[in-house]
């Protein structure tokens, strides 16, 4: 194994930006379809690992909504949300800010505590089992209307003191986050994390947008930020996180070739990226996997890859006092490895 692979590995990191959804194996697809009797339209792991192939947002999306058919239990929920945090301890994970789209369940006849009841069972398990603290956060499909997520927040509102935030995704082309504004005013008198999906298909205005009409805590992706120079330079004074997720934006032609990848660049322009998965089990790895190809693709150095893992605490939402614990670790490891 390389130096550098070593040190991502030995690395404690967090993982700000992770669909649950987007964490079902084409293993695990067979299994609950199976055991809950839905029909789907693969025969075999290898059909469904062919159907794992896109070419934009869209594309990935129509497969992402038909693979959450066979998610129909609360215990389907909570082994889908306890294997994808069994997998990332592997990967010196100490915190995750975990996605989960209750419009995705919903709309197909899944009650509102189906869902949420199954993925925090395993959520609230981690920290004992898997020595991993979590912060859930409830995203709105932008495909769909405001009133529609007005809907969805009242049917969370019985949950509202375990669901840290709110964000945005699904379809970004012809669906800008001032569409969302009036719901992220009445989130954020409640309280909750504002975080959405921009700039990843979709125009700079966007980006704009959600810092301006959403009042945003964090970006989700961002890339095409670096299109304006002013909005960069107000992303940097702002401080505002960027959960940037390079596999994912290989896998759906955000960028032509992972060389191409700008996370050495937002680097050097003194933006807070991170590096995430999004969706692992369609994207080709999990976080490592994310750190060890685009160090390799772009060239990042040991001192850009330990400023990665601090970003990914200084990032998320836990206190600064528990951020401090984990920046301290990752200084014992940085010196470990002579960094
Ligand atoms: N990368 C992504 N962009 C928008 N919506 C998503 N839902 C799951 N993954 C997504
Ligand atoms: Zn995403």
């Amino acid at each position: 194994m390389s130096d550098l692979n070593a040190l991502i590995d030995a690395l404690p990191k967090a993982e700000l930006h992770l669909h649950l959804e987007g964490s079902l194996e084409p293993e695990q697809l067979m299994e609950f379809a199976a055991r809950n009797k839905v029909d789907i339209p693969f025969k075999t792991l290898e059909e469904v690992r062919a159907a794992y192939e896109f070419s934009n947002l869209q594309d990935f999306l129509d497969i992402y909504y038909q693979g959450m058919s066979v998610l129909q239990t609360e215990a389907d929920f909570h082994d889908l949300t306890d294997a994808y945090l069994k997998r990332v301890a592997a990967d010196n994970v100490r915190h995750v800010e975990v996605f989960f789209d209750p419009q995705g369940h919903t709309e197909r006849g899944i009650p509102f505590e189906v869902p949420i009841k199954g993925i925090l069972k395993a959520l609230d398990a981690a920290e004992d089992k898997y020595g991993i603290t979590y912060r859930l956060i409830m995203c709105f499909l932008r495909h769909l209307s405001e009133e529609d997520a007005f809907e969805t927040l009242k049917q969370a509102e019985p949950w509202l003191s375990r669901i840290h935030g709110v964000g945005l995704d699904s379809s970004e082309m012809g669906h800008p986050p001032s569409k969302f504004a009036k719901v992220f005013e009445a989130c954020r008198a409640r309280g909750l994390k504002l975080v959405a999906h921009a700039g990843e298909e979709g125009p700079p205005s966007y980006v704009y947008e959600a810092i301006d009409e959403l009042k945003i805590d964090r970006i989700d992706h961002g890339n095409r930020s670096l299109e304006d120079d002013a909005l960069v330079a107000r992303i940097r004074d702002a401080g505002l996180t960027l959960t940037v997720c390079p596999l994912s934006n290989l896998s759906l032609c955000v960028v032509d070739d992972l060389k191409d990848h700008p996370m050495k660049k937002m680097l050097a322009l003194g933006l807070k990226a991170t590096i995430n998965s999004d969706d692992p089990a369609y994207f080709g790895g999990y976080l490592n996997q994310n750190f060890r190809e685009t160090a390799a693709a772009v060239g990042l150095t040991r001192e850009e890859i330990i400023q990665l893992a601090k970003n990914s605490f200084t990032g998320s939402f836990l206190p600064k006092a528990e951020q401090a614990k984990h920046l301290a670790d990752i200084d014992e490891v940085a010196a470990r490895y002579g960094v």
